[in-house]
């Protein structure tokens, strides 16, 4: 019998998301974008970062006053006043993050491996002896040692931890080396669950999130639009609809409400989510191109890879340069004029060539007035 994987979700929209050079969430954004998450499924919120203050901390409280289904998480740097902060917010769980990489410990942190192991033991320690689920972040995992990341894990499962957040900080792996480096520690230390943190500055987040998951990870860390650092995270809608697609895997969440939490944090964000963004793009179901449209039009399986209702989306037949017969049929149809294969036929230059001068896609109207043998202004 095949074993069903079971990932999760640990999305971390509201922390990382939110770290975005310039983006900034309300308290009432904040609530919004994690009620909407949580009706949707996702089982863990990355919801903030106690340490920077009494601000930061009544947002969080608000969330924990909302006794979401989802797990909320805090950040915190492995030290005793973050965990603190964390703990006054209410949270039941914290990640405690270390920098690992040796150019991170050395140049950043200016500390020592012997520091890190020792720290991680101190701040691990007393989050357990309050209770708290614990996730040990590693920051720039992806370029530490490995041995001394299954030290780490070690160390971490010995002192109580739930899970390693294996970070690939400046997204510099490709899928093939994430899952060599996730199948290491899996095999090294396998009563510890790894958690994948993948960034998109190589255009592979989603990728190496899944590599992860091929790896032995069993929970993604992600974010609504893939915002984020920089290039930003794993896209939330990314991750769940290629783990559902490309990998047989679901993920159970509904995943019809992704157009809305989309929106709402490219609202929030002040982060337009553009047309072909992948899953949640306004225009990811648009079909112009005349082989195209008359495949969909016979069966959308010829042309979708799921259905748009999936995401909450839906299709467009659209009138453009590249349009063919039945697609130009179809686009009368739509405005509620029936017309034959023989009209499509003889209006597909005028749509060409109105597509051309136009730069861009026909309107209902300038379909109407072709029909009607008017011109098309470009002031129309
Ligand atoms: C990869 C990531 O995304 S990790 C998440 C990072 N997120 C953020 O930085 C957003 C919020 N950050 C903040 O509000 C502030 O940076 C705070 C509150 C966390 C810290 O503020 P400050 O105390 O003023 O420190 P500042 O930001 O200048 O520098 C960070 C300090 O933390 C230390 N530090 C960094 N990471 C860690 C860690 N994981 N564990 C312990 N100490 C750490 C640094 O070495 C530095 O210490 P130093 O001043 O002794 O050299
Ligand atoms: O250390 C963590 O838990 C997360 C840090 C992070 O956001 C990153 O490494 O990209």
């Amino acid at each position: 019998m095949v074993e069903e994987v079971k990932v999760r979700i640990g999305d971390t929209t509201l922390r990382d998301g939110e770290q975005t050079a310039g983006v900034v969430f309300s308290a009432r954004e904040k609530i919004a974008i994690a009620r909407h998450l949580d009706a949707m499924g996702v089982h863990e919120l990355e919801c903030g970062i106690p340490a920077m203050g009494e601000e930061e901390r009544a947002s969080i409280r608000a969330l924990v006053d909302l006794g979401l289904s989802a797990r909320l998480i805090t950040w915190n740097r492995a030290v005793i006043p973050d965990i603190e902060a964390s703990l006054a917010c209410g949270v039941e769980a914290v990640d405690i993050s270390l920098s690992v990489s040796d150019i991170m410990i050395e140049h950043k942190i200016n500390k020592t491996r012997e520091w890190v192991k020792e720290q991680l033991k101190r701040a691990l320690d007393f989050a357990k002896a309050k209770g708290l689920y614990v996730c040990v972040g590693g920051e720039d995992a992806s370029r530490a040692d490995g041995d001394f990341l299954i030290e780490l894990l070690s160390i971490a499962r010995a002192h109580g931890a739930d899970r390693f957040r294996f970070c690939d900080t400046l997204g510099v792996l490709e899928p093939f080396g994430m899952y060599e480096k996730v199948a290491r520690l899996t095999a090294a230390v396998p009563e510890l669950e790894i958690e994948v943190h993948t960034h998109n500055d190589l255009g592979l987040a989603t990728a190496n999130a899944l590599a992860g998951v091929r790896g032995g990870a069993r929970c993604i860390s992600t974010t609504v639009n893939g915002l984020g650092e920089r290039a930003g995270n794993a896209a939330l809608e990314e991750v769940v609809m290629a783990l559902k697609v490309a990998c047989g895997i679901d993920v159970g969440i509904d995943t019809r409400r992704f157009r809305g939490v989309s929106r709402l944090v490219g609202r929030a964000s002040n982060r337009e989510v553009p047309a072909w963004k992948a899953v949640v793009g306004e225009k990811v179901f648009a079909h112009e191109s005349g082989l195209h449209a008359d495949g969909v039009l016979k069966d959308p399986r010829n042309y979708e890879v799921f259905a748009p209702e999936e995401v909450g989306l839906t299709r467009h037949i659209v009138a453009g340069k590249h349009s063919g017969t039945n697609g130009i049929v179809e686009s009368y149809r739509q405005i509620g004029i029936p017309i034959s294969r023989e009209e499509a036929q003889e209006l597909m230059e005028k749509v060409r060539s109105t597509a051309q001068r136009i730069k861009g896609p026909l309107a209902p109207r300038d379909l109407l007035k072709l029909h009607e043998g008017r011109a098309v202004s470009l002031a129309a």
